[in-house]
């Protein structure tokens, strides 16, 4: 069965498939068709144990209701690499301020020997990510690791089964990776509420924006809906939480590689409505290797499956951003300048001369930074 382009919901895949060789290919045929002409879709019974699910969602509350000097002192401005604690309302996506509150926390990574004066900057955005004080919050930053750890390694495996399902030999992707221990994966943990009417800013949960690497793994950790993607005529789609159903989208790097066969697809996240609880979130994104330049590689796919990508219909308006105009930067100065200007106040600090060049006006007001 094909899924047209102008689908009204997004395929769900079913991991047990890959199990056995005679559902194995089913398995292949969905995701060619979800990489193709949606760009999303969910993954049902995960490799992801539910009680790990479950203990880490259990923290969420706690985390967020920590005193906000607690929270404060985890401040990303800390950190030249981006990771740490951002207030409400903070980040940027589109100009306009996102009404969510969050840490960015990263796999483990020893960056002792990444970056000293002379090396490419974009080497100091990998680092160590800020952890609460344990005392605060007993045993998340265990867990978190673990769950992180988890998603790591399926993400490891999607990229062959994406690879295999455009065509390519299953290593067909493995250039655009480092050995595992020289690679940092970014995650966040992210709470999105309007605490009351009065202080509503805006509507945007996370504005409407593709995601820029290869893969990423959501977990909608509460059950409020919000999230939706954009389909080829530009209508929203409703993609609503499913417990221990992840949400798997493909990034502009992605689509860049594969000539476009993998669709970036547009999305954001409405606020709940004022007064209620908020929503939590859980993204992972996959990294590809800080120094590959992705113009630079042209990968062969079969005639067969590059027919596809002509059948699905021509994509109308989008309201997002575009990436594609860095791809011939090294990925890791992509992600840098991507940072910078989501992130002005860190870039300030951390990266005055970036700074400068982004914000040549200085720090932007509400509704100038890109
Ligand atoms: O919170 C969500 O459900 C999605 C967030 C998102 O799209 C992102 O952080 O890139
Ligand atoms: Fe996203």
């Amino acid at each position: 069965m094909t899924t047209v382009a102008n689908f009204t919901s997004i395929p769900t895949l079913n991991y047990d498939l890959l199990a056995s060789p005679d559902t194995r290919p089913s398995f292949i045929q969905q995701l060619q068709d979800a990489l193709i002409n949606v760009g999303f879709l969910y993954l049902e019974h995960p490799p992801i144990p539910a009680s790990l699910i479950d203990e880490v969602v259990a923290y969420l509350p706690r985390l967020f209701a920590l005193p906000q000097e607690r929270k404060d002192a985890l401040r990303m401005a800390n950190s030249p690499h981006f990771l740490g604690y951002s207030r409400l309302g903070v980040e940027r996506t589109k100009g306009v301020a996102d009404q969510r509150e969050q840490f960015d926390l990263a796999t483990p990574l020893d960056a002792d020997d990444r970056w000293t004066p002379g090396k490419p900057e974009y080497l100091r955005l990998w680092g160590p990510s800020q952890w609460p004080e344990e005392e605060d919050v007993p045993g998340f930053k265990t867990a978190f690791v673990r769950y992180l750890a988890a998603v790591e390694n399926l993400s490891h495996e999607f990229v062959q089964l994406v690879a295999e399902s455009l065509g390519l030999a299953p290593d067909g992707l493995a250039r655009f990776f480092d050995a595992r221990e020289r690679m940092q994966h970014r995650s966040k943990v992210q709470s999105s509420s309007i605490p009351t009417r009065d202080e509503v800013a805006s509507e945007q949960g996370v504005g409407p924006h593709f995601d820029a690497g290869f893969l990423t793994f959501l977990l909608q950790a509460s059950d409020h809906p919000g999230l939706q993607v954009q389909n080829l005529s530009g209508q929203w789609i409703d993609v609503p939480p499913r417990p221990y159903t992840f949400v798997i989208n493909f990034g502009k790097g992605l689509e860049s590689v594969t000539q476009g066969l993998a669709r970036a697809t547009s999305h954001r996240v409405l606020a709940p409505l004022a007064g209620t609880s908020p929503r939590y979130s859980i993204p992972f994104f996959q990294n590809i290797a800080q120094d590959v330049r992705l113009s630079e590689h042209v990968l062969e796919f079969p005639p067969e499956v590059l027919k596809l990508k002509g059948q699905r219909g021509k994509l109308g308006q989008t309201d997002s951003v575009n990436f594609s105009e860095y791809d011939s930067l090294p990925s890791g100065q992509v992600s840098l300048i991507n940072r910078v200007k989501s992130h002005p106040d860190v870039a300030e600090k951390h990266y005055p001369d970036l700074f400068k060049q982004f914000f040549p006006y200085g720090m932007p007001t509400h509704g100038t930074a890109y």
